[in-house]
């Protein structure tokens, strides 16, 4: 995050100084906004850096134990600079959190500089090879010239200078990683299938009659069950975290140009798709493991390794539900455009459905499951705003009545990101396989088939509620589902092995490439220090005399 936000938040002259430092790691840095007291809230952080116009320097300080940075990684020991996102004063007035770079050790012997205290924040879930740090600051000097000024700026008598033009520019970054975080998601989770459909194919259990041999566990209807929808998800998100990528481009395109106007959707859209793709990535990850039984839990597997590492993707760069509040406060606002009559934008226009009033009739087809999905987003909208407005009629303040509404706004920006995650799913597979042998075309129709049905299935109380759907579509429709997974079963193995991730990537005994499964767990255990005597000291300490009754 460090040389992104140089990137980001700079001037040409300061990217001209910093960034060529940056990356030939003359200097290693990170970014340090969250502190002890606030993550979500970043308009409460409490670090502050009040300007100083007889030394033209900033002054930066942690007032309370609360204000510490807390979280950046590598800050603990790696790091000699670091980005630090505080309060600006300057001529008496605070003018909100702005990113600084501040030196925080000795170049030469990586001293910490006096008035930084600095140092590690212990053990974590995961990451742990990963130094995160805390940061606090005591009357600590910094240049004026190390203010972040591309979006604002302190002149030398310490006027304050506002550049940007959007108010929310120096949440670039943030935007950023948000976007890259849809691929990493997919990255893990087309992990995390690979190694458990792989698996799946070696471990034999349990035959159905008594006198057959035993089946393979991917077989198993269930099994497939669990596993297809990984393999399907991964694909979902690689592809949308493409087209997002493509949003992002063209955005920042625009807004290099002076227009911002997309900004707003791109932050909607960047919010639920890092939402949604990384708990779903946890999620399912987490069920790759189950699918694998005891192997899964041990670390050998690769799996605990993989979920402890993405399901903190999602809290960092901004918690799952605060994420998608985020966004429905952009679906609310185009509500409203709807019901003023306004044009909207391509990714909400299925929103006018909203006041059809009537259910959508239910269509089985892949696109007909899209439109259905949509229908639902709409509706959930349509119901939140009506409580909305309640609790407005009934007297509260809108932040009151925003507040109580916040089950339903998550609910309806999560089904909001669904529909956009299924649309796009299923174009750029038309899109990218109009040369593609039928066969490949087949498998993947197959893929965000298991997708669509899928997540159908999870819905169908939302479906009853807001589209034509009986009790036999709901059933037609799970026939359909259980025969797609035994179509897809003799192509599962190849279909992983095409996300093509080396034995190295994977590192796992149950994933290898070569399916020595049995071999590798019993190479991994003999690694384990217990084997390396054949008595333990802790039995002449602890288990003999505890035997003996001496203890
Ligand atoms: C380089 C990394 C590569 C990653 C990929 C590879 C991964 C490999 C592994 C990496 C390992 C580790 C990496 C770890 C990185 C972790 C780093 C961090 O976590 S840094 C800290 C991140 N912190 C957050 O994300 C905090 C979340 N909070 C917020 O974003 C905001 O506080 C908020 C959006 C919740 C609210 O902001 P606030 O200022 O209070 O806003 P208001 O309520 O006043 O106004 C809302 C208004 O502003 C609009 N808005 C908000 N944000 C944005 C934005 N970013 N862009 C555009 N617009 C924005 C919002 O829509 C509202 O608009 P209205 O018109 O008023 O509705
Ligand atoms: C592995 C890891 C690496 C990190 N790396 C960095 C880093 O490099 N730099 C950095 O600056 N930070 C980093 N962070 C911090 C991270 O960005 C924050 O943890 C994250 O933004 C959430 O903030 P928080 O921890 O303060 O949670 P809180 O904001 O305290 O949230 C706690 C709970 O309250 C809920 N909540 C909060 N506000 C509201 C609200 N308004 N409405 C409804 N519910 C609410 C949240 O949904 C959540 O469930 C890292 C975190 C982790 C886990």
């Amino acid at each position: 995050m460090f040389v992104p936000t140089l990137m980001g938040q700079c001037t040409p002259e300061q990217q001209a100084y910093w960034l060529p430092r940056a990356l030939d790691m003359q200097i290693i840095g990170t970014y340090a906004q969250t502190e002890l007291g606030h993550g979500t809230f970043i308009r409460g952080l409490e670090t502050t850096a009040t300007y100083d116009p007889e030394t033209e320097t900033f002054v930066m300080n942690s007032p309370t134990l609360t204000s510490y940075k807390w979280w950046a990684g590598g800050l603990a020991k790696t790091v000699n600079y670091c980005i630090v996102v505080a309060q600006l004063y300057t001529k008496g007035v605070c003018h909100g959190t702005h990113p600084f770079i501040v030196q925080i050790r000795d170049e030469e012997t990586h001293m910490p500089r006096p008035g930084v205290k600095v140092g590690d924040i212990g053990p974590k879930l995961g990451f742990n090879t990963a130094d995160n740090g805390y940061l606090g600051f005591d009357n600590y000097r910094i240049p004026r010239d190390n203010m972040m000024m591309k979006n604002a700026q302190v002149l030398k008598d310490g006027t304050y200078v506002k550049v940007a033009r959007h108010g929310k520019a120096t949440y670039g970054t943030m935007v950023f990683v948000r976007v890259l975080l849809v691929n990493e998601a997919a990255f893990n989770l087309a992990k995390a299938c690979t190694i458990a459909v792989r698996y799946s194919a070696i471990r034999r259990q349990c035959s159905p009659d008594s006198e057959g041999s035993e089946l393979q566990v991917l077989d198993y209807s269930t099994q497939q069950h669990k596993l297809f929808i990984c393999i399907a998800t991964a694909h979902a998100l690689q592809l949308n975290s493409t087209w997002l990528w493509k949003t992002f481009s063209d955005t920042l395109a625009a807004i290099k140009q002076g227009n911002v106007d997309t900004l707003p959707e791109l932050h909607a859209l960047s919010s639920c798709l890092k939402a949604l793709s990384t708990a779903d990535a946890a999620s399912l990850i987490e069920q790759c493991r189950h699918a694998c039984g005891g192997h899964g839990y041990m670390m050998s597997s690769g799996l605990p390794y993989l979920y402890a590492f993405v399901t903190a993707t999602r809290t960092y760069e901004g918690d799952y539900t605060i994420l998608l509040l985020q966004t429905a406060r952009f679906l609310v606002k185009a509500y409203e455009q709807v019901e003023a009559g306004k044009p909207l934008t391509p990714t909400v226009s299925y929103l006018s459905q909203a006041f059809t009033g009537k259910k959508l009739p239910w269509d089985s087809s892949p696109d007909g499951i899209i439109r259905a999905f949509q229908a639902l987003a709409a509706g959930k909208l349509s119901s939140t705003v009506k409580s909305l407005r309640k609790r407005l009629e009934s007297g509260l303040s809108y932040e009151q009545a925003w507040e109580l509404s916040t089950i339903q706004l998550n609910g309806a920006a999560e089904a909001h990101c669904r529909a956009v995650m299924s649309q796009n799913y299923k174009s750029e597979i038309e899109r990218l396989t109009v040369n593609s042998s039928p066969n490949v075309k087949l498998v993947l129709q197959q893929l965000y088939k298991v997708y669509l049905y899928y997540w159908a299935l999870e819905r169908t109380g939302d479906l009853l509620l807001y589209t034509s759907i009986s009790e036999s579509d709901i059933f037609e429709l799970q026939l359909r589902y259980e025969g797609l997974l035994k179509e897809i079963r003799p192509n599962a193995v190849g279909i992983v092995d095409a996300f093509d991730l080396r034995d190295e990537v994977l590192h796992s005994a149950l994933g290898s490439y070569d399916g020595n499964v049995y071999e590798r767990l019993m190479a991994e255990a003999q690694k384990s220090p217990l084997n390396a005597e054949p008595v333990n000291q802790t039995f002449h300490t602890y288990l003999k005399p505890m035997m003996k009754g001496k203890l």
